[in-house]
């Protein structure tokens, strides 16, 4: 017997997948087009999105951005709805809307995202419909993994990682970020977050980047709204998740049955005691989303150095600084290579004294982060901005709202890490929109998440990244790698530098990536460089 029930359901669709089955769904949609379409209507109703069910479900899928700003016009208010079949969908804008939205106590990230986005491999009670104990526990893992001990201890793996995957890239070359860069984004993931079995074997990392791949091609609108449905994307999906799931078990199986002892993450979860699917829960589900974000964001931001070379200068001016500051002038025991000397640089030198670094993160998550917050309202009726959202109801803020408004940030979509900090509440929130920690300690704000665990709803509230620490250092560890040992441009199509420079395209909610092909990164390697 298969243990997530995914054999049963391919088995069964493929058998039951007949003519009436496809009739009977045509009329279902049919009578939701029609019937749906009727609003509730009230004083303190938000406007409702002229037009029928279709032309609103597609292009929240594919084209996300433009839907939503388009939405904004036709309805001329900061707030309007819609529906994606039987849901309700609030799109919320402006700074009364943003506060109410970030501030609410009973928004639920989880469920919003479950819903509305489908983005990650859903296994039934591995990574969806988890209780929120389980919730709080991967979380609580996940603070453990960023301690400092552990992230000083993963410094050196990182960086050879690093050293690994740029030697493979050869001494010349141009690659296309959203792939190379990502690739090696996907690589520390799989180093930081789950065993040495998979991070020392390129052969799996590969492997399982491909299936995750083939998860992010079979999340569409249809596998969204309609997950019980058998078409070829969801079958896609379905396979692909049971085949990362098989791989994740073998791996946890082996380790257990070896009983060898690695410094890892898998080992630390070993350790604590944990079941099999809490432990896979986490991996699967930790090392995409990390993945993720972190690639997306390491991608534009060797792009946008690539198209800036006096921040490339100040970049690479600064981690010397570090290096200085971190070995004696004739230190004799100072490592000779790159990678050692930077990860003897202390973490919180990392951490607190890279205002350059800093900068350039806060601006490309600014400009090149097509994220839309998604929440459900798990609790009483309430409202945002005057308008009411029912129970139940979805509830959408996109970050372009506050990153890409001129008022906040002139001319947005110019590269200028510059810019003064905005300090205004939610006047910034690449990191997302919680602010406890502002407040707090994080560990005691975590620990206040924590207790909260046990009552249903906990996870509505202030939501901050908790790979927030990890995700940093890596980017940081990117970027020194990349300054120390490559000079790089940004080309088009036909080599030449990019003139315009690329252009974050934030329909692609993934990467905000533009064209394929439309720039590659050119490189080559320094004569110090530490690449074999
Ligand atoms: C550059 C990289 C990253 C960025 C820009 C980023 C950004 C964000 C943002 C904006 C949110 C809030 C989402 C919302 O309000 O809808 C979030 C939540 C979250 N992030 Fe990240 N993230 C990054 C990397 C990571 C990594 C590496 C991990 C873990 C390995 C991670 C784990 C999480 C988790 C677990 C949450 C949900 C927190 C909660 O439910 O309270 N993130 N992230």
């Amino acid at each position: 017997m298969y243990p997530i029930g995914l054999h049963p359901v391919l088995d069964t669709v493929q058998v039951n997948l007949t003519i009436w089955t496809l009739l009977y769904l045509i009329g279902i949609l049919a009578f939701l087009v029609h019937f749906l379409s009727l609003w509730p209507t009230g004083d303190d109703e938000a406007v409702a999105l002229p037009g029928r069910l279709p032309f609103t479900i597609a292009p929240f899928f594919r084209t996300r951005f433009d839907f939503i700003n388009s939405g904004f016009h036709a309805t001329n208010e900061r707030i309007f709805r819609f529906r994606l079949l039987t849901n309700s969908v609030m799109v919320v804008s402006g700074e009364q809307g943003r506060k109410d939205f970030f501030n609410a106590r009973h928004l639920d990230l989880q469920e919003g995202f479950r819903v509305l986005s489908g983005a990650l491999p859903f296994v039934q009670g591995v990574t969806a419909d988890l209780r929120q104990r389980r919730i709080a526990q991967i979380y609580k893992r996940l603070a453990t993994v960023q301690r400092n001990d552990r992230l000083t201890e993963l410094m050196p793996d990182i960086l050879e990682d690093c050293r690994r995957v740029m030697s493979s890239w050869g001494n010349t070359g141009a690659i296309d970020p959203f792939e190379g860069i990502y690739g090696l984004v996907f690589q520390l993931s799989v180093r930081c977050l789950t065993c040495a079995e998979i991070a020392d074997d390129p052969a799996v990392v590969d492997r399982l980047k491909g299936l995750y791949d083939q998860v992010d091609r079979g999340t569409t609108a249809a596998t969204v709204l309609f997950p019980w449905f058998p078409s070829p994307a969801m079958l896609m999906k379905l396979r692909a998740t049971k085949q990362i799931y098989d791989l994740v078990v073998e791996k946890v199986n082996v380790r257990k049955a070896t009983g060898e002892s690695h410094n890892d993450s898998l080992q630390m979860l070993l350790d604590a005691g944990d079941d099999q699917s809490m432990i896979v829960g986490f991996i699967m589900g930790l090392l995409i989303a990390g993945a993720r974000s972190t690639g997306t964001t390491a991608s534009w931001l060797i792009t946008f150095l690539g198209c800036h070379p006096e921040w490339r200068v100040k970049a690479l001016r600064e981690v010397q600084q570090l290096l200085a500051s971190s070995y004696a002038h004739d230190d004799s025991d100072a490592p000779a290579n790159i990678p050692a000397r930077l990860a003897g640089i202390p973490l919180t030198a990392w951490e607190t004294a890279t205002p350059v670094l800093d900068s350039l993160l806060r601006e490309t998550l600014r400009m090149a982060q097509p994220h839309v917050a998604m929440r459900r309202n798990v609790g009483p009726t309430m409202h945002i901005d005057g308008k009411v959202l029912h129970k139940g109801a979805f509830a959408v803020y996109p970050f372009a709202d506050v990153h890409l408004d001129p008022a906040l940030y002139p001319d947005p979509f110019k590269f200028d890490p510059e810019r003064p900090v905005r300090k205004e509440d939610f006047g910034y929130v690449g990191w997302g929109g919680g602010a406890y920690s502002r407040f707090l300690p994080v560990a005691i704000w975590r620990e206040f998440c924590l207790v909260r665990a046990d009552r249903p709803g906990f996870h509505a509230g202030r939501v901050n990244c908790l790979g927030t620490r990890l995700a940093k250092l890596q980017l940081k560890l990117i970027t020194a790698m990349f300054l120390f040992n490559f000079d790089f441009q940004i080309v088009d199509a036909g080599g030449a530098p990019a003139d315009p420079h690329p252009k974050p395209n934030w329909n692609d909610v993934l990467s905000c990536r533009p064209a394929n092909g439309s720039f590659f990164l050119d490189y080559r390697r320094l004569e110090t460089s530490c690449l074999s």
